[in-house]
């Protein structure tokens, strides 16, 4: 995998660019996760996305400056080979389901398939189960999209409300820090092969609320 790393042009000025792609199925919350990721602002009422929306936003990681450019997809069927084609230079994958519509979580496993089919090795993959404001209408257990991504060896579970805004930011930055380190192992020429596999790092969990408790995420 390529990364793009400290680069410095007139106009531009970052030690890292990370491209991610978000992906899921409809009316999940991706446009809203985005649009709070890019201004900290939520709008109710989104319209569906048509085709992929682009945003980039840098974030200070540990001094460093990191530019995040995320690709927010349509997740409707009628858009998917539009949105197959930005597979291929994606450094990383979040898929987002909605936590209260239980055949968004099922869907996971077709997300994970088209990265592994259109996108490049070692794409690093999240899960983010959105809307857990909605914590009383809960329909996914957290516990369940753990051992998910256990199952395929993926990076996170994160629940999140855009609504609400928890755990946006923090969605991005675990992110920009695994692909740092990663791009750290790529620069140091360090490999699978004298250190822990590149994909089976722990999964790292940040859960919202459980159906007895308060919003707390
Ligand atoms: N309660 C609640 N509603 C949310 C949250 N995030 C998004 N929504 C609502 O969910 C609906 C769908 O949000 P979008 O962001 O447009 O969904 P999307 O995944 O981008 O949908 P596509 O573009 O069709 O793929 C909208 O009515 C939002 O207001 C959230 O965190 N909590
Ligand atoms: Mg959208």
């Amino acid at each position: 995998m390529h990364f793009s790393s400290s680069a410095r042009t007139a106009d531009e000025n970052f030690d890292y660019l990370f491209k991610i792609i978000l992906i899921g199925d409809s009316n999940v919350g991706k446009t809203c996760v985005v649009q709070h990721f890019k201004s900290g602002v939520y709008t109710e009422t989104q319209q569906n996305t048509i085709g992929v929306d682009f945003t980039v936003r840098s974030l200070d990681i540990d001094g460093k400056k990191v530019k995040m450019q995320v690709w927010d997809t349509a997740g409707q069927e009628r858009f998917r080979t539009i949105t197959q084609s930005y597979y291929r230079s994606a450094h990383a994958a979040i898929i987002a389901y909605d936590l209260t519509r239980r055949s968004t979580f099922e869907s996971i496993p077709h997300w994970i398939h088209e990265i592994e089919k259109y996108g490049a090795a070692n794409v690093v993959i999240m899960l983010i189960g959105n809307k857990c404001d909605l914590w009383e209408k809960r329909h996914v257990l957290f516990e369940d999209a753990c051992t998910l991504a256990e199952k395929y060896g993926l990076l996170a579970v994160l629940e999140t409300s855009a609504k609400e805004s928890k755990n946006i930011d923090e969605v991005f930055v675990l992110m920009a820090k695994e692909l740092i380190a990663r791009n750290s192992l790529h620069l140091y020429g360090e490999s699978a092969s004298n250190g822990l596999p590149l994909d089976s790092s722990p999964v790292l969990m940040a859960q919202g609320p459980s159906e007895k408790t308060h919003c707390t995420c």
